[in-house]
């Protein structure tokens, strides 16, 4: 692992970074905080349970005789189909498109989804792989219905890729949490009493991801409407669960195995991709990652604002971040700054790893003409060890460019302003935007022009837009080509966008 890695990076954030840290207005964009009571609405609603049916629904078309289909965000396209009826879809997909970007694929973000459902509801640590790619047109249909019969289920399970045992189980999992609700099946819950409003029988009596609604079955206090409906055409987890007699239903009621077996299931659900995708090792939690690097420009110097996470905190650790200029040495007499803050940015499934993860924050004035090639830090834990020198294995982390670069404290969710080195004119400075809507993502490439209202300053000449893309918040490529060589900052986030000149 190198700094940066933007895939892996990307998806270990999720997993074990929070993005909310405490502001509210950060949490649409913060992945776990969204699942932050596993159980929400007023009727029982479970967004966990939400994200998980939609990964299931998604990946149950594999066909595992010619490779087709699995995880790869074909639902979307997919949604329309009476076997994907559901609110709860709706909402899944609402939270979930946000965070795809020009690495991360939508059916990555679904992926690690169910990992934080899990984790989110007391339920398994879900082992997390990256590199899913996303469908461009629909699979064909085939998602179980309640309706179908058990030889139906249990080919439709086969053709995923899981014996009959697993079936059982893995449904077990699924309606572990969650329910049926009247607006989606309104021949098994009837509407809540004297209203024609939403109701919804929950699959068992606790909001956690555990094995309640094993043993509400087995002892036959269950309420799920798939066990007891009046309909007997409807009650398919009836079928299945007893399909062998109870004896995995009977395994599943030792805790222990129930977690082990939904962790393994869970992860061997979201890992079914199609033939020819290949995905990345298990994602665990990196020692010390980088993160936030954007190189912008203050009153009258640079700013080089990055963070360094660790996975463990500490009340007396000191840390230090110390850089090359771009001669490779440091004319300027100072390359040196202490971090600002620490911030603790853990996550539930972090914590149940008994991870402590927190950053350290630092904004560092950068002489803008000897500038920056690369930096590194180093780490005091005031214990009496010796200091720690992080530097990327001898490489540090590379600045490449300082031609074109982002000025996100002067930027806003409707505007971008960009500064380009003003000693030779750039001959177009545009950005290559990825934009994230609720069912499409969005490319488009759309040019900046000379800000008016911002004057240059320690070298640099401002560019600026305003943008219409629609999402909470965009990616982008930022280049300016100069002298026919164009110089890029690859992947900016509006994330950083603070609007706030006065740093
Ligand atoms: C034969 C197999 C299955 C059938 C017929 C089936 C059917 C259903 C039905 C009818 C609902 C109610 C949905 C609604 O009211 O919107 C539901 C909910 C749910 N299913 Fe399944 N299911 C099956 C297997 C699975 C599997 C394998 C998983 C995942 C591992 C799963 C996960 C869920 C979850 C989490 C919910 C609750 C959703 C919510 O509360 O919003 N299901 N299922």
């Amino acid at each position: 692992y190198q700094w940066p890695s933007p895939l892996i990076d990307q998806v270990e954030g999720l997993l074990y970074e929070g993005r909310g840290e405490g502001d509210p207005n950060n949490s649409l964009i913060d992945f776990a905080g969204k699942l932050a009571q596993c159980q929400s609405g007023s009727l029982g609603e479970s967004g966990a349970a939400e994200w998980i049916r939609f990964a299931y629904h998604d990946m149950a078309t594999h066909n595992i005789e010619d490779g087709t289909g699995g995880l790869d965000n074909s639902l979307l396209l997919e949604l329309d189909r009476a076997e994907n009826v559901g609110v709860g879809m709706k909402h899944a997909l609402a939270d979930l498109s946000h965070f795809p970007n020009k690495y991360l694929s939508f059916s990555d973000v679904t992926a690690v989804g169910v990992a934080i459902a899990s984790a989110q509801c007391q339920g398994p640590i879900v082992p997390i792989r990256a590199g899913r790619r996303d469908a461009i047109v629909a699979g064909p249909p085939g998602v179980p219905e309640p309706q179908q019969t058990l030889a139906e289920h249990t080919e439709s399970f086969r053709l995923q890729g899981f014996t009959p045992e697993e079936m059982i189980a893995l449904t077990a999992c699924g309606h572990s949490v969650g329910g049926v609700r009247s607006n989606d099946f309104p021949a098994m819950v009837p509407p809540a009493p004297g209203t024609t409003a939403d109701n919804f029988i929950l699959f068992d009596t606790t909001t956690a991801l555990d094995n309640t609604v094993v043993l509400q079955y087995l002892n036959s206090t269950t309420k799920n409407a798939l066990v007891v409906d009046k309909n007997v055409t409807l009650i398919s987890d009836f079928r299945i669960f007893n399909s062998d007699g109870n004896v995995t239903m009977n395994q599943l009621a030792d805790p222990e195995t129930f977690d082990q077996t939904c962790s393994r299931l869970f992860a061997q659900m979201i890992n079914t991709v199609p033939a020819g995708v290949t995905l990345t090792d298990v994602i665990e939690p990196i020692l010390t990652k980088v993160d936030g690097v954007q190189l912008s420009i203050g009153y009258d110097t640079l700013l080089l604002s990055a963070s360094l996470r660790f996975l463990n905190s500490s009340d007396q650790r000191t840390v230090k971040i110390l850089w090359n200029d771009k001669a490779g040495g440091c004319a300027s007499g100072s390359c040196f700054n202490w971090s600002q803050n620490q911030r603790d940015v853990t996550t539930t499934l972090a914590s149940r790893l008994g991870l402590s993860v927190n950053k350290y924050d630092f904004v560092a004035p950068i002489n803008a003409t000897t500038s920056i090639s690369k930096f590194w830090f180093e780490i005091n834990e005031n214990d009496g060890s010796p200091v720690t020198v992080l530097d990327n294995e001898g490489s540090g982390y590379v600045i490449t460019q300082d031609r074109v670069l982002y000025v996100p404290h002067s930027s806003t969710a409707t505007s971008t302003v960009v500064a380009v080195r003003n000693d030779v004119a750039p001959s177009r400075v545009f950005m290559d935007v990825y934009t994230r809507g609720r069912s499409a993502i969005v490319n488009q490439t759309v040019d900046l022009a000379p800000s008016t209202d911002i004057e240059s300053r320690v070298g640099y000449a401002f560019y600026s837009l305003t943008q219409s893309f629609t999402g909470v918040e965009f990616t982008f490529d930022l280049h300016s080509i100069v002298n026919g060589t164009t110089y890029t900052e690859d992947m900016r986030d509006t994330y950083f966008a603070t609007n706030s000149p006065d740093f």
